[in-house]
């Protein structure tokens, strides 16, 4: 069972991540990411999809173009949990490589 973070859990990787913003409705972290192109968009998309599945773990995400708009909170938590955390965090080195 995933445990949902606490306030001092998620202030703290908030502070980490620091390029992603915070959903409360949702209790979510989300990111946009910008590319050059479409094929530069969906090819980031496809590494990620491929880490998603790895960790089964995956982001509630839509693309237009070369605009990649992520969310990231976890179903089975109800909301904010590590596992949204290490991704994000993958997904930062996927954007940055
Ligand atoms: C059965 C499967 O392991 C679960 O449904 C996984 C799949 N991917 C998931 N992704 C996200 N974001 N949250 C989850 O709770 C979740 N659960």
């Amino acid at each position: 069972m995933v445990e949902q973070l606490n306030e001092g859990e998620r202030a703290a990787a908030l502070d980490r991540l620091g390029e992603w913003d915070y959903d409360e409705a949702r209790d979510a972290l989300t990111r946009s990411f910008l590319f050059a192109d479409f094929p530069e968009a969906f090819a980031f998309m496809t590494r990620v999809a491929l880490l998603a599945e790895k960790a089964d773990h995956h982001p509630e995400w839509s693309n237009v173009w070369n605009r990649v708009d992520i969310l990231l909170t976890t179903h089975d938590a109800g909301g904010l949990s590590a596992r949204d955390v290490r991704m994000a965090e993958a997904i930062d080195r996927v954007a940055a490589s």
